[in-house]
């Protein structure tokens, strides 16, 4: 038959070998995901039950394939559930490499009219690390989130909307200490300053540093679930960090941060 091969006795579709390969790819991008979180473990544990599944199902043990069949199908609701935060960071990773995601080549290309000017952009990087810098300077702790998108959830539950010209004098003001203002993380979308106050989700990322406080962990945990930088200030340590695809790099130069700054902001534009 057309299509088919013929391998140690047996019959097979190229189809056959493209969907292990798929399967194969799935599974170390799932890897990739949950290596190093708690999640890894059930990752695991589910692995076992499958395996265990097929085995007696191999070897037709059918009190126990029963017992595995139902295990599995409540399982999926299980795991969907469990897994809440995973799926929505793998889905977000998965379009962040389609032809259409924002990221993509062909995705700059046609969108490239924006390459013209990007004078807002620059003036925003200018004046977010111009505040980055005197926050550091003075002790003073903040987080800041740029996005590309106002929809970002967190910003609509919570936080205090503004909607202003992203400035030095702002930012400094509104992270002050004893501004009203100053808890929490400003959001920044398409050079505007659209919320201040703003509360955020925690990473439980175990292999984040132990001495890492809400701040950095907030920062970090955003950035697992939305594609989005955060820019931190330690107001303890006085020194600047970011964090990115659920990373964060910490005690950065301001140089750093200004080329990380024009790498979303401009290149990725
Ligand atoms: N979920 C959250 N979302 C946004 N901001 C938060 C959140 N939790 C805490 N924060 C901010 O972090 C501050 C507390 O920081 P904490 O000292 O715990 O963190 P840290 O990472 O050690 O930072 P620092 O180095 O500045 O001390 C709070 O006052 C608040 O402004």
């Amino acid at each position: 038959m057309y299509g088919t091969f013929h391998l140690w006795g047996y019959t097979f579709r190229w189809l056959n070998i493209l969907d292990v390969i798929i399967v194969a790819f799935l599974i170390y991008q799932l890897y990739r995901l949950l290596r190093g979180s708690i999640a890894f473990n059930i990752f695991w544990g589910v692995v076992v039950i499958y395996g265990a599944y097929f085995v007696v199902k191999f070897l037709e043990m059918p009190m126990l394939t029963n017992i595995l069949q139902n295990f599995i199908n409540v399982g999926i609701l299980a795991i969907i559930i469990i897994f809440q935060p995973e799926i929505r960071r793998f889905l977000l990773m998965l379009g962040r490499r389609t032809p259409f995601s924002h990221d993509s080549a062909l995705m700059r290309f046609l969108l490239s009219d924006k390459l013209k000017g990007f004078r807002d952009e620059e003036d925003t990087i200018r004046h977010i690390t111009m505040a980055v810098n005197n926050l550091a300077n003075t002790y003073t702790g903040a987080l800041i989130i740029l996005t590309d998108t106002y929809k970002l959830r967190f910003s609509t539950t919570t936080g205090v909307p503004i909607d202003g010209k992203v400035t030095a004098r702002l930012l400094e003001s509104i992270f002050k200490k004893n501004s009203p203002l100053h808890d929490g993380a400003v959001i920044i979308a398409a050079n505007r300053l659209i919320a201040a106050k703003v509360v955020l989700p925690v990473s439980e990322n175990p292999d984040l540093p132990a001495r890492i406080g809400l701040r950095h962990r907030s920062a970090v945990g955003v950035t697992e679930q939305a594609n989005v930088l955060a820019v931190i200030v330690s107001e303890e340590r006085g020194t600047i960090s970011y964090a990115q695809d659920g990373h964060l790099f910490q005690d950065v130069s301001l140089e750093d941060l200004k080329s990380k700054l024009y790498e979303v902001l401009v290149e990725k534009g």
